[in-house]
């Protein structure tokens, strides 16, 4: 799959999705938002993926959106009628949420890998993964404020499922740096890894392991997790008796017995 701004590699069942735009410390042009979603729908799509790795080419992960896209968005939206121009940004707006849900609807696990910067719109993007790694001295900051802006595709809804509402609050109010170190305390990243080369490596790994898993069950695991985080305990469970209903008598759970009995791994079809 060749994009413009983003390297995708498929090997071993795992996509590796990298932001490259190194020379713009990744910043999120009109093609790297476009990228992003076509990305995790063909991810969403291709057999062969069963886990996807995120991560960002060159000295930072992402700066956020590209500062002469918001630039240009005022000419984008130009129109004599006010309330049709206002329709033009409302839908601009609802177009990027999309590019970055694509990580949410994609079937697939998705573990973000961050090093550097990861601003603005960065966090956006790494709020709609399933998981998140980092390197000890990377930063995280909701830049959005000091923009001038209410962020709008994702960081204020996902971010206090997260961290908890004060620390989400703490940060979109102040928009501080928060260290890949704290990023962990704070639960916002899973674990956080000396270096670059030392934090894909484990993040490789890790991916690894999922991808040695049914990979239909990872699929209905993470649409459940979603579900049930959207929706009430009892709707969650209610909706997860009916995924196992239809999905439960598969070939994976006796290849999954039999490979757990004769101490092997499990042989799974894509
Ligand atoms: C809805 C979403 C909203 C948002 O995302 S709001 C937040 C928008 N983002 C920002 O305000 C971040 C702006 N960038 C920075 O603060 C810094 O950069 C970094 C901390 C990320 C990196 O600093 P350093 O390592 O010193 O690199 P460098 O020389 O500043 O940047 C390298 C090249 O990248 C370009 N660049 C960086 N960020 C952006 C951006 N967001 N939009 C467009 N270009 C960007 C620079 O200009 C420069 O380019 P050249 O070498 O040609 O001068």
């Amino acid at each position: 799959m060749q994009l413009d701004t983003i390297k995708i590699t498929l090997e071993n069942h795992i996509a590796l999705v990298e932001l490259n735009r190194p020379d713009k410390a990744n910043a999120m042009d009109e093609r790297m938002w476009a990228d992003i979603r076509q990305a995790f729908d063909w991810i969403d799509d291709e057999p062969a993926a069963r886990v996807a790795v995120l991560a960002g080419n060159g000295k930072h992960f992402c700066s956020g959106i590209d500062l002469m896209m918001m630039m240009g968005l005022k000419a984008r939206i130009e129109d004599p009628c006010e309330a049709r121009s206002r329709e033009k940004l409302r839908r601009i707006i609802v177009d990027l949420q999309d590019c970055l849900t694509a990580l949410e609807r994609c079937r697939k696990p998705v573990l973000a890998a961050i090093h550097g910067a990861c601003v603005g719109g960065g966090v956006d993007l790494i709020c709609a993964a399933d998981m998140r790694y980092t390197t000890d001295d990377a930063y995280f900051c909701v830049k959005e404020a000091d923009m001038g802006l209410v962020a709008d595709v994702g960081t204020l809804q996902r971010l206090p499922r997260l961290i908890g509402e004060g620390q989400a609050r703490e940060l979109a109010y102040t928009c501080r740096r928060v260290s890949g170190t704290e990023a962990v305390q704070l639960g916002l990243a899973n674990r956080s890894f000396a270096d670059r080369d030392t934090l894909l490596q484990s993040v490789m790994s890790i991916a690894a392991d999922i991808a040695r898993k049914s990979p239909l069950v990872m699929r209905g695991t993470k649409q459940v997790l979603n579900y049930s985080r959207d929706h009430s305990v009892a709707d969650g469970l209610d909706f997860v008796a009916g995924w196992n209903a239809a999905m439960l008598m598969s070939a994976d759970i006796q290849e999954a017995i039999m490979a757990s009995m004769q101490k092997r791994d499990g042989q799974f079809r894509d």
